[in-house]
């Protein structure tokens, strides 16, 4: 089976596919919106609202408390937001069972892995940083880095790099099945991960449930378009 992961080009989400970020997600946000008093949002709501990055996240926040934000109050929540998370990254968030074994059997099979999240740069670089999985990855792709983030497929292209033998994407949630379909390549999603809709309904080329599977489903995805 490895045969087919030489020179391929893998790109993964972070939140909710590499690592379980949702519990100091959680307490950050509602750090940032403790000011206007809203009730603090459970975890299990929080895992359906990260994807589309921090400023989506505390809007969302927002809507469901049935408030409204105005920009500078956004901004001013988005900097406490940054700074409650940023002093404690890591404090319980960890990859999800089977990871790091999995990217190391990909890199050994000749894989070359990306990282495209919409993450901010100055979270995704510490956060990877101290889990120590940034080095198994040849480019790590935040927001800032591009022109436009996921669903553009532009963030996707640029995770990827240049050509190599095939392309595939690793998420969990919309916005990673969007820009996929969007560059023309597959994706395959985490089931465990973060999401508005059930996995089943994101229109995945392949779901897998644990780390463990991630290879089976990507040698499926990538014989399928090379
Ligand atoms: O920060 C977010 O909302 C999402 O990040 P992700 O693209 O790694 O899931
Ligand atoms: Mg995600």
């Amino acid at each position: 089976m490895t045969a087919v992961f030489r020179d391929a080009r893998i790109a993964f989400d972070l939140d909710g596919t590499l690592v379980d970020t949702a519990p100091d997600l959680v307490r950050s946000l509602n750090a940032a919106i403790a000011p206007d008093a809203l009730e603090p949002v459970p975890i299990e709501d929080v895992r359906a609202m990260v994807g589309r990055g921090a400023r989506a996240l505390i809007r969302r926040a927002y809507e469901r408390a049935g408030r409204e934000i105005d920009d500078p109050t956004l901004e001013a929540r988005l900097d406490l937001f940054l700074d409650v998370y940023r002093a404690d990254i890591a404090g319980q968030s960890r990859p999800f069972a089977g990871v790091e074994a999995a990217l190391e059997r990909l890199r050994s099979a000749g894989a070359r892995l990306s990282v495209c999240t919409n993450k901010p740069a100055a979270l995704t670089e510490p956060l990877l940083a101290t889990l120590g999985l940034a080095g198994h990855f040849e480019r790590i792709v935040s927001p800032e880095h591009v022109p436009a983030k996921k669903p553009d497929p532009r963030h996707l292209a640029a995770a990827f790099g240049e050509t190599g033998s095939g392309r595939v994407m690793v998420g969990d949630s919309e916005p990673d099945v969007l820009a996929a379909r969007a560059a023309g390549a597959p994706i395959v999603v985490f089931e465990g991960g973060y999401s508005e809709k059930p996995a089943g309904d994101l229109g995945a080329d392949r779901l897998f449930a644990h780390f463990d599977a991630l290879d089976e489903a990507l040698a499926h995805a990538l014989s399928r378009t090379s």
